[in-house]
């Protein structure tokens, strides 16, 4: 069932969204006070920047300690951000039998990847988020399946290219200046994609919960792929990230700053950067009054790409923390831990991580 049909109607989440006693929302620890605050980056700035100045250190620095930075002067208009958010709330609360064109269900039993309607479900024991998605292919362009893309709002098809032409240029920018202060030739992980790279929009819905201290609207997951630029809800707030990890980590609330996108960088990143770079632990928490709307754009390595720390970042004093690993055994291992409840394991010298609702 869809969690918005559900929301509308019952006072108590199912039990089948209420998590464990030891992962209750609120029985992790939560922190309002940041020890060093997540950075905004100027993205002019760090085109400018030699690797040297401020803006790429800020960057260095931001990747090692969060795993994730916000960035702002990315030249997207903040009109074109509203009017995307806006059309996907239009979307969200358009008539069911309407979104249900756009249904991940074959024949409304076979779930597939792309499309409107709740996330992979891979065992009855699973405990379910609090929310729906809308999941597309956008690259590479001409493997798109249009048939799963809204046509209502009217605009949302054409809105979703603009973003993703803009978004494009972001990462590309983004991933220079990541390998640059890795110590890397500039295109070195630009060079990793190929034209058959795939990269996903993912709207998410989080509909208001009644029990925020139950139910997540995304469980603890690390992305699996290079790169996840966030659009978030203006108003409504929700995402955490865990600090330092493991079990002792803390939770911080991901601030809400205008205009500005969020960038994280995902496993793949953590293994070609030998680990210098976190891939960061993140969660959603439901809210009791509003609904939360987010467009993630996921940045991924074609699947039958092996990937392994780069020769550069490894020596005597940095041994390699991974091994070799075809790009899409992450996407299997991904689902796995994520449908067991927590969507990142620790990690160890040459294992993978996983994590990442995105499949
Ligand atoms: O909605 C959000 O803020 C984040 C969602 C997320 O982590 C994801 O889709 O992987
Ligand atoms: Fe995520």
């Amino acid at each position: 069932m869809l969690v918005q049909e559900l929301a509308a109607k019952v006072q108590q989440p199912p039990s089948r969204y209420v998590q464990p006693e030891q992962y209750h929302p609120v029985s992790l620890a939560v922190s309002a006070e940041k020890p060093d605050p997540i950075p905004v980056i100027d993205l002019s700035r760090l085109l400018a920047a030699d690797g040297a100045d401020d803006e790429g250190s800020k960057l260095r620095l931001a990747l090692e300690s969060w795993g994730l930075f916000l960035v702002d002067n990315h030249e997207i208009e903040t009109s074109l951000m509203d009017d995307l958010i806006n059309a996907s709330r239009e979307f969200f609360h358009l008539p069911l039998e309407e979104k249900q064109k756009c249904s991940n269900l074959i024949d409304g039993k076979h779930f597939q990847v792309e499309g409107y309607g709740n996330d992979p479900v891979a065992s009855k024991d699973q405990t379910l988020d609090w929310l729906d998605r809308l999941h597309l292919r956008v690259e590479p362009e001409d493997e798109r399946n249009l048939v799963h893309w809204p046509e209502h709002p009217k605009c949302f098809r054409a809105l979703l290219h603009q973003y993703i032409l803009n978004c494009k240029r972001i990462k590309d920018c983004i991933l220079r200046a990541m390998a640059r202060a890795l110590g890397l030739e500039e295109d070195y992980i630009v060079a990793q994609f190929s034209n058959k790279a795939p990269s996903f929009a993912r709207f998410n819905y989080y509909p208001p919960c009644p029990r925020p201290d139950l139910v997540f609207g995304v469980k603890p997951h690390s992305d699996s792929g290079v790169l996840t630029i966030l659009l978030m809800d203006k108003d409504v707030g929700g995402l955490q990230v865990l600090k330092d990890g493991g079990d002792d980590g803390v939770w911080y609330d991901v601030p809400i700053v205008p205009g500005a996108l969020l960038v994280n960088v995902g496993d793949a990143v953590e293994v070609l950067s030998n680990g210098f770079f976190k891939s960061p632990v993140h969660r959603v928490m439901t809210n009791q009054e509003r609904e939360r709307v987010s467009v993630a754009m996921f940045y991924r390595l074609d699947p039958e790409m092996e990937i392994e720390p780069a020769a550069e970042l490894v020596d005597e004093r940095q041994p390699k923390r991974y091994g070799k690993t075809k790009s899409k055994d992450y996407t299997t291992r991904l689902f796995e831990t994520f449908a067991r409840g927590w969507g990142h394991e620790p990690m160890e010298p040459s294992s993978t991580r996983s994590g990442g609702p995105e499949s």
